[in-house]
């Protein structure tokens, strides 16, 4: 049997009806209830893995969280098991870490392209086609970061595999390569760095679903480094109320259609 025609998907152990069109992506599976709290009539529908799922509804519609752990295999995996069950519009409400001076702790950013310094989009996508978001959700995120309020930038970001590349290159074998490519980043004005939009720009593409992603600053290290003022903030809520909001806006649009 392959895999769009098992009824319990293999990782997320959702089936068809376990889950809504629209789906927001988290990668820690610890801010799915308060993604779902935002949802009317939650309900918890599985937990397995790093996969935790809930469904509720926006506006009637029936919309889920699915939480993808870290990094792109297991993100691409969320999101090609969710598209299987039907989602077709999903929001990755992610943490990032800033890299351009003007983004600081606490602020949200959203996604306009993602650099692919990562392994899964590369089993997916030749390395000269471009990982960017949706254009429709991409619209949604920006329009609702304006009527929430929060300062907001919309940008390229940066995906990589390894979490300690990005924040102790130095000691890496490859600190050459590291080091290298992160000023280059920063000189073509990225804005910050995550881990999984690159792969899931790739695997929407790949199902002709759609995706965009909205990330809430935890620090930024070049700020830091530089000596301006830098403080560790881990509150998602506004990335969060960006990415419900964003929901919503996609939801009045198609209905409307
Ligand atoms: O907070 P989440 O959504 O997991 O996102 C970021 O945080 C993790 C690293 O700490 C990576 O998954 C990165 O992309
Ligand atoms: O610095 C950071 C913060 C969150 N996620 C990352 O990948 N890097």
């Amino acid at each position: 049997m392959n895999e769009q025609e098992r009824d319990i998907q293999f990782h997320i152990q959702c089936r068809p009806g376990d889950v809504g069109g629209y789906c927001i992506l988290p990668g820690d599976p610890g801010r799915c209830e308060s993604i779902a709290r935002c949802f009317d009539q939650p309900v918890h529908i599985r937990t397995n893995r790093e996969y935790v799922v809930y469904t509720g509804t926006l506006l009637g519609e029936k919309v889920s969280v699915c939480s993808t752990g870290i990094g792109g295999p297991s993100a691409a995996i969320a999101m090609e098991e969710l598209a299987n069950i039907g989602a077709h519009t999903f929001v990755r409400v992610g943490t990032c870490g800033g890299i351009d001076l003007a983004v600081r702790s606490n602020d949200v950013v959203v996604a306009t392209g993602a650099v692919r310094m990562e392994g899964t989009s590369r089993e997916y996508a030749p390395i000269e086609w471009p990982a960017v978001p949706n254009f429709a959700v991409t619209c949604a995120l920006v329009q609702a970061c304006r009527t929430l309020g929060y300062p907001w930038h919309a940008g390229v970001v940066q995906c990589k595999d390894s979490f300690y590349g990005q924040h102790s290159p130095g000691r890496m074998p490859v600190s050459y390569e590291l080091e290298q490519k992160w000023e280059a980043w920063k000189r073509l004005g990225v804005l910050a760095s995550e881990m999984e939009s690159a792969a899931l720009f790739a695997v929407a593409a790949s199902r002709r679903v759609r995706c965009g992603s909205v990330f809430h600053v935890i620090w930024n290290q070049e700020r830091e480094q530089a000596g301006l003022d830098q403080e560790e903030s881990h509150d998602t809520s506004s990335a969060i109320q960006v990415g419900v909001e964003a929901v919503r806006l996609l939801i009045a649009q198609d209905l409307a259609k």
